[in-house]
């Protein structure tokens, strides 16, 4: 569903990704990996919408994302990708249920799945709680179940495991994939961590030549 097609993005004469293209496959579950200030956050922000690229397109379902004005791209968005970002933070005045709902709510649908995802993620019995009173890496977690609870068909992941002890993390890596693998979704997950790469299908690196196999 995802094809990035010569993507150039510069920082201040600096360039990051230099005509970049790839063909991520339905389904599949891809680590990214690769030096850092290489530009792998860079390209997951763009693929995300949250950057712009200098030229070149993204196209989701055969649609240039730049062809779409922005409510049409929020709109497909939020019903088709899930965001697991450092910077997407929890929103602080919302029960920890009420985050997690939220995708299901603005994509029109029942809220009921949410508390079932906090679960998931170990934070049962915590629906009522606010984000002020959860750690570090709880806060992570809630995050990771407010972008798997609209069952997305492209999860995008960036360092998701950051935060987490190796036991949480491992317990983690393996309902990311197992929710992906139920739905059919596919995933993109930048990580540093070659535990977490060696549970995707493929790992790429990303270097100045593009994305290639590792
Ligand atoms: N908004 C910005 N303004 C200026 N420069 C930026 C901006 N965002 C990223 N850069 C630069 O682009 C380069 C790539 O950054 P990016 O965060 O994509 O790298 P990365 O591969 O994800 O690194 P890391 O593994 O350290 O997280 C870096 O040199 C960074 O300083």
């Amino acid at each position: 569903m995802l094809e990035l097609v010569k993507l150039s993005k510069s920082y201040g004469g600096r360039q990051v990704l230099g005509g970049l293209s790839y063909r991520f496959e339905p389904g599949e579950f891809v680590a990214i990996m690769g030096e850092s200030g290489v530009g792998k956050s860079t390209l997951l922000n763009i693929i995300a919408g949250l950057d712009a690229p200098d030229s070149g397109q993204v196209l989701v379902d055969g649609t240039p994302m730049s062809a779409l004005d922005d409510d049409a791209a929020t709109r497909l968005r939020r019903s088709r990708m899930g965001f697991i970002f450092q910077a997407f933070h929890v929103l602080p005045h919302l029960t920890l249920l009420q985050n997690v709902a939220l995708p299901l709510l603005l994509n029109g649908g029942s809220p009921e799945r949410a508390s079932d995802m906090l679960a998931a993620v170990g934070l049962g019995g915590r629906d009522h709680d606010f984000p002020r009173q959860l750690s570090g890496g709880e806060l992570q977690r809630v995050a990771i179940a407010r972008a798997l609870v609209h069952r997305p068909a492209l999860l995008l992941a960036d360092e998701p495991t950051g935060n987490l002890d190796p036991d949480t993390a491992d317990a983690i890596l393996r309902l990311l994939r197992e929710e992906t693998r139920a739905s059919g979704a596919g995933a993109i997950m930048v990580t540093h961590s070659h535990a977490a790469a060696a549970m995707a299908d493929r790992i790429l690196v990303l270097t100045r030549a593009g994305l290639q196999q590792a």
